[in-house]
């Protein structure tokens, strides 16, 4: 049975493209019905519409609350009555009852090593406190900001000349390995959320989750 997906997004929608090629590839058993972004000039979209996948902008600032965008969002999202939604660099923080509603449905990539650097500006904070590694985590999105738990982890070493731009991108590289095989991985059953564990074949997996 192919899982249905719909992905949220604000920006370039890389992640998203990482995804897509792989669902073309086969993958990921899986099909995106749609790709919701909160901001109206996203380039995501057009990657979106390039693949022939459905779009829609739902653009926060056309709602007087945070609970009356979720409130919209969720309707969006449930329209497609969806297996997965996957947060592809969704920049708004989600309230308690839309994250309820997708409870270990909902993934998300967060570019730290998790538990450091929750929230954003994640690689200008490495490079100031001269950490010596930084990289990505896919989580399971809980209401607590980037809290949830850590599926998949992937890490760089921070080199002395880097910068937050040429760290991100280094980071960019291996997100678009972890994610879409995140994604197969729930795609194909393997993958859950019990309680506060990621848990991949039966194993609860540890709290900095999967080493691939
Ligand atoms: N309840 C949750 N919501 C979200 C989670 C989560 O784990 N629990 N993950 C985030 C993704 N994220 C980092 O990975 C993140 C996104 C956005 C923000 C943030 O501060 N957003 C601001 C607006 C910022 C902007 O528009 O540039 C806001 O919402 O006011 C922090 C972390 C997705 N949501
Ligand atoms: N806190 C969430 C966050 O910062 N997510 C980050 O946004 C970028 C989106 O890139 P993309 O639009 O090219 O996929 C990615 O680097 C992702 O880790």
């Amino acid at each position: 049975m192919t899982s249905k997906i719909v992905v949220l997004i604000s920006g370039s929608g890389s992640n998203l493209q990482a995804i897509i090629d792989a669902v073309k590839a086969g993958q990921i058993n899986g099909e995106i019905c749609a790709v919701i972004s909160n901001r109206p000039d996203a380039y995501g979209l057009t990657r979106a519409e390039n693949a022939g996948i459905d779009t829609l902008v739902l653009d926060h600032k056309a709602f007087d609350s945070r609970e009356d965008y979720d409130a919209a969002l969720m309707e969006k999202i449930d329209a497609f009555n969806p297996d997965l939604v996957v947060l592809a660099g969704f920049m708004r923080i989600l309230t308690p009852g839309l994250v309820q509603n997708y409870l270990g449905r909902m993934l998300n990539i967060h570019p730290s090593l998790l538990p450091k650097y929750q929230g954003l500006n994640t690689h200008q904070r490495a490079l100031d406190a001269k950490d010596k590694e930084h990289g990505v985590s896919v989580h399971f999105v809980t209401e607590e900001l980037d809290g949830g738990p850590v599926v998949l982890q992937a890490k760089v070493t921070i080199e002395s000349d880097d910068t937050a731009q040429t760290l991100a991108q280094r980071v960019h590289q291996q997100e678009h390995i972890i994610y879409p095989l995140v994604v197969q991985w729930f795609c194909e059953k393997r993958l859950t959320m019990e309680t506060d564990n990621a848990v991949l074949d039966g194993q609860v997996l540890p709290k900095q989750g999967a080493t691939i």
